[in-house]
């Protein structure tokens, strides 16, 4: 019999880790080996002999608990925010002195909305206007989220291979922030609602016609297959994995 995969849940004590671990304690295979929350020791994931760390927690925290992660020879499925491209070569370099490491970052671990994401990649090139509304509840730290930042960035490259120019916009006059962010030549606006949990709609336009389409995460439980399936995949990917569409076959 194959031993299971120990895993420790960092920010387990928080919205996302708390479901984390549920999935991890369910999951044939994997074995919850350590609960890491802000104020506890990073030691504990060592003392606790994990493999795999698992991080939700703070844009701010993510890069410290990465950094040891990778020092100390595990392996890091990351769904914590804010990763630019800057962030992620800083991870690339950290993984270069260890190359037997795999960490798999992905902005989305909710199938629909990698599904959404890869959608939106394919409709970008046929439309002249696009916006993202992202909606999420009040207790978001970052705004835009992270995966209205990825789509806007593979929107911008969708765009760009097809010879589109600017988004057409003529205004003129404008209160700060009406138009939302501009993110790679995307507008993305943000909403933050009791009640909401993740949502996000892209929303294209051309002559005659306009397309939308809306991911709605209902529960924090439509993560946990993907955090799950990257899990029990990132042993076997060294090297830094951005976004969940490699283990989906996508
Ligand atoms: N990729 C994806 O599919 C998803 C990503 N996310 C992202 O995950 C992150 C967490 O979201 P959410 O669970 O809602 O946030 P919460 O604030 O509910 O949870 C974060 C937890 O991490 C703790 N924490 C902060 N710093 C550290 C640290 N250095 N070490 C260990 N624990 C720490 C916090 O403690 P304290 O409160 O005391 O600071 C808190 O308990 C966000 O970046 C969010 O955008 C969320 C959902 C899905
Ligand atoms: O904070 C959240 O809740 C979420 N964060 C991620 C993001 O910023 O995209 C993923 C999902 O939207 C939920």
């Amino acid at each position: 019999m194959t031993e299971p995969i120990r895993v420790a849940v960092l920010g387990g004590r928080g919205r996302m880790g708390e479901q984390v671990c549920g999935a991890v304690r369910g999951a044939d295979g994997l074995e919850l080996a350590a609960v890491v929350d802000a104020g506890d020791e990073l030691t504990a994931v060592i003392d606790a002999r994990a493999q795999v760390v698992v991080d939700f927690t703070h844009p701010d925290a993510v890069l410290d608990n990465l950094a040891f992660a990778i020092e100390h020879g595990l392996h890091a499925v990351v769904g914590t925010t804010g990763f630019t491209e800057q962030r992620l070569n800083t991870v690339r370099g950290w993984l270069a002195e260890h190359p037997e490491v795999g960490v798999v970052i992905a902005p989305n671990f909710g199938i629909g909305a990698v599904l959404s994401m890869k959608f939106a990649q394919l409709a970008a090139p046929h439309f002249e206007s696009v916006e993202i509304i992202e909606l999420h509840h009040p207790g978001k730290a970052d705004a835009p989220s992270g995966t209205a930042t990825h789509t806007a960035a593979l929107i911008a490259e969708a765009r760009k291979d097809a010879g589109l120019g600017a988004v057409p916009d003529a205004t003129t006059s404008e209160v700060p922030g009406a138009r939302g962010a501009n993110l790679d030549g995307v507008r993305v606006h943000a909403v933050r609602a009791t009640g909401l949990v993740a949502h996000q709609e892209v929303l294209f336009g051309t002559e005659g016609e306009t397309l939308t389409i809306r991911h709605d995460s209902l529960n924090r439980s439509s993560f946990m297959p993907g955090v799950v399936l990257a899990v029990r995949e990132v042993g076997h990917r060294p090297g830094l994995t951005v976004g969940l569409d490699p283990l989906l076959g996508l």
